[in-house]
């Protein structure tokens, strides 16, 4: 369903200033003591009725982690339901409208194209789609919320959202709950929706809903939302999302919420959360059947080398079935034929190239069942699945500005891609790489990147051995400098990013001169 750039799908690139406070799952990684995340049953005391959609071809997001799932999810389906008293307020029957015929706006704000139900005694529940990631126009515009606090003061929210946040406030200590109980939910009544989803789906879960609830959260900043929303509808299309499926995750996502925030909620709750996830989930249908004129739902790719550089480091080239169009600095998302519909983000490793092949660089990570595959299993000859383009991490052109590039392990795989780019536009501007592994047998692609810097008197790129240097990338840049005249690009392992941009900020770059996918996508990438 719904994608986080975690993976939704992400998404995400994004630069330091985009605003968005901390997703509502963030925190909640371990369930507290005596939080059972075992699913349960829908309680039969509160139907959300159907969503009635009627939108164009969509696909549900989903969201799919990096690292492997520990549980299916069919026993959500078989959890007994728990007795719980449903939340007196609300309404016994919520109906979500389902999406209307698309019709995009020009300011990118979805708009229903007649007005929502009014809310009634039993208001419309409609749900929202993700946010994230994570997690990828303008680059501001082409951001999802971050984990970060926001960098700006957030202007008051909107009614709607003042509702919103009272209930995710609320759920927030459920949070395992509520997730498993919505997955309950959704594949109980909507069965036809659990062959979208990976057989094993743990991780995946908490993503879908982490998504949508940062969405809802931060349905205010539309500038932020809007783009984020509409790369995240497109893609959607590889997992077979249709308008349809939406209307069947708001009312599930809305029994959940219902459930769990029983002090709270009540029609007018209610009512908040319809109209938001009938906006979301309108951009998200929108942008996929514009999506659908112009461009595949998804590439098959057939492996034509497989370079292992380290026992668990594999550069991996492949050859699209049709033109693959993408800027240096995005990323795709990569299905492997050993774990269908699982996943996994990965940044180009070149510019686009004229012979059409594209690498990418993976490390293959404890529990990650794509990178693993990747790694030990792909040959030449092996077809994989490429979702397509996103993030906004590129260079912009225009500009005289120099790059100042973290690179953090296979991090730097979308460094090399920009360096390649600057050298092709052959616009001469500095750029300076530092690239940080952990020992130099870590630094699997120096022979690349040093080669580069032979051939271009503009480029500068400094390894940095932590174990070596006894300090971390961050900290290594400080030393150098001044970079107020940089534009800085930072890609790699998320404590590098967070660290990375609190290094950048402290030397006074500022923010939104600092790009970077997003961290919640990061997660996703590595698996
Ligand atoms: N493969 C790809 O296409 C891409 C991968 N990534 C991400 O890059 C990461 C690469 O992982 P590894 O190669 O194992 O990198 P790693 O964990 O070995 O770290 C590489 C370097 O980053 C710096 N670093 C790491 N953690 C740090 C922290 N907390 N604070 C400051 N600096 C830190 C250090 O200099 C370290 O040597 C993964 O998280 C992956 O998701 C990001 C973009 C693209």
């Amino acid at each position: 369903m719904f994608e986080a750039r975690h993976s939704m799908d992400a998404p995400t690139t994004t630069s330091a200033d985009s605003g968005g406070g901390g997703g509502w799952f963030t925190p909640r990684k371990t369930p507290p003591p005596g939080t059972s995340t075992d699913q349960e049953a829908p309680s039969e005391g509160r139907k959300v009725t159907p969503i009635r959609p009627v939108g164009r071809s969509e696909r549900i997001a989903d969201d799919r982690s990096e690292t492997v799932p520990a549980q299916s999810a069919a026993p959500a389906a078989e959890a007994a339901p728990q007795a719980r008293p449903t939340p007196a307020p609300a309404a016994q029957t919520a109906t979500v409208p389902g999406p209307r015929p698309r019709q995009a706006t020009q300011d990118g704000n979805a708009r229903p194209s007649q007005p929502s139900p009014a809310p009634t005694a039993r208001p419309h529940a409609d749900q929202q789609a993700p946010s994230g990631n994570a997690d990828h126009a303008p680059r501001a515009a082409q951001q999802a919320p971050r984990a970060e606090a926001p960098a700006r003061p957030e202007p008051e929210a909107s009614p709607d959202t003042r509702l919103i946040r009272r209930t995710l406030q609320e759920v927030g200590p459920d949070a395992d709950k509520v997730t498993s109980y919505f997955y309950a939910l959704l594949f109980v009544r909507h069965p036809e929706l659990r062959p979208l989803f990976p057989a094993s789906m743990d991780t995946q879960r908490d993503r879908l809903l982490k998504a949508l609830l940062t969405a809802a959260e931060h349905a205010d900043n539309k500038d932020v939302l809007v783009p984020y929303l509409k790369n995240l509808g497109r893609g959607h299309r590889k997992y077979g999302t249709q308008p349809e499926h939406y209307p069947a995750v708001g009312e599930c996502l809305i029994g959940a919420l219902s459930r769990y925030a029983s002090t709270t909620w009540d029609g007018e709750t209610e009512a908040a959360w319809v109209r938001t996830y009938t906006t979301i989930s309108q951009v998200m249908i929108d942008a996929a059947a514009e999506d659908e004129l112009r461009a595949p739902a998804w590439w098959y790719a057939e492996v034509v080398s497989h370079d292992l550089r380290t026992p668990d480091i594999a550069v991996v080239t492949v050859r699209p079935d049709q033109p693959y169009p993408f800027l240096a600095g995005q990323y795709t998302s990569l299905e492997t034929p050993w774990w269908p519909r699982i996943w996994r983000h990965y940044s180009f490793a070149s510019s686009p190239r004229s012979d059409g092949l594209l690498s990418f660089h993976v490390k293959a990570v404890p529990a990650g069942w794509v990178s693993n595959a990747l790694v030990h299993r792909a040959r030449p000859g092996d077809v994989l699945r490429l979702g397509p383009p996103a993030g906004s991490m590129t260079v912009d052109h225009n500009s005289d500005s120099g790059l100042l590039c973290l690179g953090g392990g296979t991090g730097i795989a979308p460094i090399k891609a920009l360096v390649e780019d600057v050298a092709e536009h052959g616009h001469r501007r500095p750029v300076e790489v530092f690239y940080g592994a952990r020992t130099d047998h870590d630094l699997y692609d120096i022979d690349t990147m040093l080669r580069l810097q032979q051939s271009h008197p503009w480029l500068a790129v400094r390894p940095i051995i932590d174990q070596r240097a006894h300090l971390q990338l961050p900290d290594a840049v400080r030393e150098y400098g001044p970079w107020n005249e940089y534009d800085a690009y930072l890609s790699g392992p998320p404590g590098m990013i967070r660290n990375g941009v609190d290094a950048l900020r402290d030397i006074g770059i500022p923010r939104s001169r600092i790009r970077h996918d997003s961290v919640e996508e990061l997660v996703a990438t590595g698996s």
